[in-house]
């Protein structure tokens, strides 16, 4: 599992070690971390070290003075450098130690911005700590001058020192310019702006050095399930199994002008395991639903008659059928385990529970929060991910899942995850309904098992979030084997699942 914190949740757990006269030592660490970093990155490129160029672009704060460290490290390791400051005052220490590795030092005004981003892109290693955490609001003047130049024409490898300057490192925020970064080398702990988007966008691999302070970190604003929390988490058929006692699901979905949605879902469902899916629903939905997928058992009857462990609701319908919108009520009155998706979105109760999973993409819910009484668009979602599911979450009670490139889930009391192991090519019409499928399936399975999910660490009342969190990442994982580095069809999805939920559950932990 990836954890990931504010910024102000790193500053407490560093705050005894500062208060003992340990900064210096702190910056030391991140420093040489963030030089090892960029070294084995050059390497890794084929680039040798000695003569090669690195420019730093220094704030005033001790961003800047981690960037200085950092590159007089390399210049102490043959590399010619250059630091270029923000402003006229720079941390004091870091600057001198870079003088005294042999650095050149420029400071950039309004006048010399398009110079000094020309001289930047010229190096082959940029190092970007014009701010960190302590970061109010984006780049402003000539900081943000020189970033968009330097963003908009060519340049080297771009490392970004603790967050790409301009990302705020509590929710993903960008207020500006940002140079997007190849690699951000982040210190004590992941942030967890670098997890959510926009942020997520510009911080390119993210590699987390230790400083000494992690024991005394608190709990993670932000979680990653790794594909070790897959292995532990994922259900396996005890070896008198049967159907019933494996979870069913029920699924409410589809509609005259949208059955594939409804195939889509179950294929995904089953996909990922489920003992059985058994669909309620329009009859012409459900003749599709029997051509193309024979193993799902379908019905005309209602909820209450139909015995299920979970429910999966709103893929691919329209509102336009009174019974239908019904079953879909039906099933999240009922209490168990339910997928809200599309369709379902907009018949939703106001207040919730934590059982039912809301998966709306940055547009639906944008029209959810409005209807909650906030006042955002789809931009603005889109803008500020983590905030806005985080507040969907504490309006509904429900778990809410933004899709997006990166998913993020947010159980309404204190539990956060940011999936990303998919592939821009899962931005494919009917992804989504699989999606459904994938999580209704896993709803119907590991629902009831709270031991699974204490034994990982993860509260039992929180372990929506994690089931929610656990489909993204199948999703994502095979959606990216799917594809393969080429075009996808949603479809694929489905089919790709097993191999890779084979892969996964059998990795050690
Ligand atoms: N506290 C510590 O001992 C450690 C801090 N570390 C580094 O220190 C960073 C935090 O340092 P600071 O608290 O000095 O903060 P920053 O270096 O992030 O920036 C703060 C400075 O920038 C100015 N500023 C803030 N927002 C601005 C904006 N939008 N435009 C222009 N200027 C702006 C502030 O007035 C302040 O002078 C971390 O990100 C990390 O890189 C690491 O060295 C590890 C140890
Ligand atoms: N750029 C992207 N990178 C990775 N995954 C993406 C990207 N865009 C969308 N996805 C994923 O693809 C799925 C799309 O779902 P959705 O928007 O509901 O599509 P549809 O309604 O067509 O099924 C979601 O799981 C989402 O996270
Ligand atoms: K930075």
């Amino acid at each position: 599992m990836i954890s990931a914190y504010t910024g102000t949740q790193i500053r407490e757990a560093e705050k005894p070690l500062l208060d003992s006269g340990m900064g210096a030592v702190l910056m030391q660490r991140a420093a040489r971390g963030m030089a090892g970093a960029a070294i084995a990155e050059l390497r890794s490129r084929g680039h040798r070290l000695y003569g090669s160029s690195v420019a730093v672009l220094a704030g005033k704060g001790n961003n800047g003075g981690d960037g200085l460290f950092a590159a007089a490290h390399l210049a102490g390791r043959g590399m010619r450098t250059t630091a270029v400051l923000a402003s006229d005052t720079a941390h004091p220490d870091g600057l001198a130690a870079f003088r005294r590795a042999g650095g050149r030092v420029v400071t950039l005004t309004d006048a010399n911005a398009g110079e000094l981003a020309a001289l930047a892109g010229r190096a082959d290693v940029v190092i970007d700590a014009l701010l960190g955490t302590g970061a109010q609001g984006g780049l402003r003047g000539a900081s943000a001058d020189l970033v968009s130049r330097l963003a908009a024409g060519s340049h080297g490898l771009v490392v970004a020192c603790d967050v790409p300057s301009g990302v705020d490192a509590d929710t993903g925020e960008a207020g500006g310019p940002v140079l997007p970064a190849d690699v951000t080398v982040t210190f004590g702990g992941a942030k967890a702006g670098l997890l959510a988007d926009p942020g997520a966008d510009f911080a390119g691999r993210v590699v987390v050095v230790p400083i000494g302070i992690e024991d005394a970190l608190p709990w993670p604003a932000l979680r990653r399930l790794e594909a070790a929390d897959l292995a532990a988490l994922l259900p396996r058929p005890a070896r008198r199994a049967h159907k019933y006692s494996r979870g069913v699901l029920g699924v409410v979905a589809g509609s005259p002008a949208y059955p594939g949605a409804a195939v889509l879902a179950c294929r995904g469902a089953l996909a990922a395991g489920v003992g059985m899916v058994r669909y309620v629903g329009p009859p012409e939905v459900a003749d599709l639903i029997r051509h193309s997928c024979p193993e799902v058992v379908c019905s005309t009857g209602t909820v209450a008659e139909t015995h299920v462990q979970a429910w999966l609701v709103g893929a691919g319908m329209d509102g336009s059928d009174e019974d239908e919108m019904q079953r879909v009520r039906d099933a999240v009155d009922s209490g168990l385990p339910t997928v809200a998706d599309a369709g379902a979105l907009p018949v939703m109760p106001d207040v919730l529970a934590p059982q039912v999973v809301l998966t709306p993409h940055a547009g639906e819910l944008a029209t959810l929060l409005q209807r909650l009484g906030a006042d955002l668009d789809r931009g603005a979602v889109e803008a500020s991910t983590l905030a806005a599911v985080r507040r969907a979450a504490g309006l509904t009670e429900a778990t809410v899942l933004l899709k997006g490139a990166s998913t993020l889930v947010a159980s309404p009391y204190q539990d956060f995850y940011s999936q990303s192991e998919g592939t821009p090519w899962l931005a494919t019409a009917g992804s989504g309904d699989v999606l459904a499928g994938i999580i209704g399936a896993l709803l119907a399975q590991v629902g009831p098992d709270v031991g699974r999910f204490r034994e990982r660490g993860i509260d039992p009342d929180e372990r929506w979030a994690a089931i929610a969190a656990m489909g993204a990442s199948l999703h994502g994982h095979a959606g990216a084997a799917a594809a393969a580095g080429g075009p996808l069809t949603a479809g694929r999805i489905s089919d790709a699942l097993p191999e890779v939920w084979g892969k996964v559950s059998t990795l050690s932990n």
